[in-house]
């Protein structure tokens, strides 16, 4: 039975590196496979892992018709044996529903990767509609951890270091880029109600004025 797959994590959790592996699997065994992504940080028409793999996708727009794209493959004679979109949670709703459908009206699998809730902890309206429309939600084994050890299981957005929980929900960006203006940083969620990024942990470590946290 076909079916519409969430692969949901943290930021730096694995799931590009899982994508090009579904990718690579699938291939091998001669499927044919349609690969889309949106905003990879490596660049437009770009899915790409961390590890330093990368494949070609195709760049995903507010108006691409999933639905529609993959029918359009398959009436130009291709294959299309499995659907993979990376940066899922930049999706729209709409386009959710459409890929929802190319399991259930084409019969084609349909395996998504992305990132539950934003910096705020807010639900990003494509992940929000996976978790309402996947027949599955899985959540990835390798743990990203926050700074104390713990898992992570939220994403803190920085601004020239800090914390910040007011911004526009999408800002492209990598964690470890400690020169860049805009980062962000996998935290458990204690930390982050806490705004207690890796660099203020150490700040107030440091500093005899403060009482420790934990
Ligand atoms: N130098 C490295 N050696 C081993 N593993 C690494 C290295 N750099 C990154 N990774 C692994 O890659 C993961 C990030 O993979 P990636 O697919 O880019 O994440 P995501 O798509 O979830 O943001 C890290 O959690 C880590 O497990
Ligand atoms: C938390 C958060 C993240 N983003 C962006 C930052 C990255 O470009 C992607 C996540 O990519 P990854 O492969 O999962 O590391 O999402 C954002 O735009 N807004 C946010 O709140």
């Amino acid at each position: 039975m076909p079916e519409l797959v969430f692969f949901s994590g943290t930021m730096d959790c694995g799931k590009s590196t899982l994508a090009l592996q579904i990718q690579h699997n699938r291939s091998a065994r001669g499927l044919q496979g349609m690969i889309y992504t949106r905003d990879d940080r490596e660049g437009e028409g770009k899915l790409s892992s961390r590890l330093g793999l990368a494949t070609e996708a195709i760049e995903v727009a507010d108006d691409l018709d999933f639905y529609t794209h993959v029918v359009q493959a398959l009436t130009a004679g291709g294959r299309v044996d499995y659907v993979i979109a990376d940066e899922a949670q930049f999706l729209t709703p709409p386009q959710i529903d459409q890929l929802a459908r190319v399991v259930d009206d084409l019969e084609v699998d349909v395996f998504t990767f992305g990132i539950t809730t934003d910096f705020r902890s807010k639900l990003f309206p494509g992940s929000q509609r996976l978790v309402e429309l996947a027949d599955r939600v899985e959540v990835l084994q390798v743990e990203a951890l926050c700074w104390c050890g713990a898992r992570a299981t939220h994403n803190a957005r920085t601004v020239g270091g800090q914390m910040v929980v007011e911004g526009a929900q999408v800002v492209v960006g990598d964690v470890n880029r400690p020169g860049s203006e805009v980062g962000y940083e996998v935290l458990c969620r204690r930390h982050h109600r806490r705004r207690m990024t890796a660099a203020r942990a150490r700040a107030a470590a440091l500093s005899p004025d403060v009482l420790p946290v934990d």
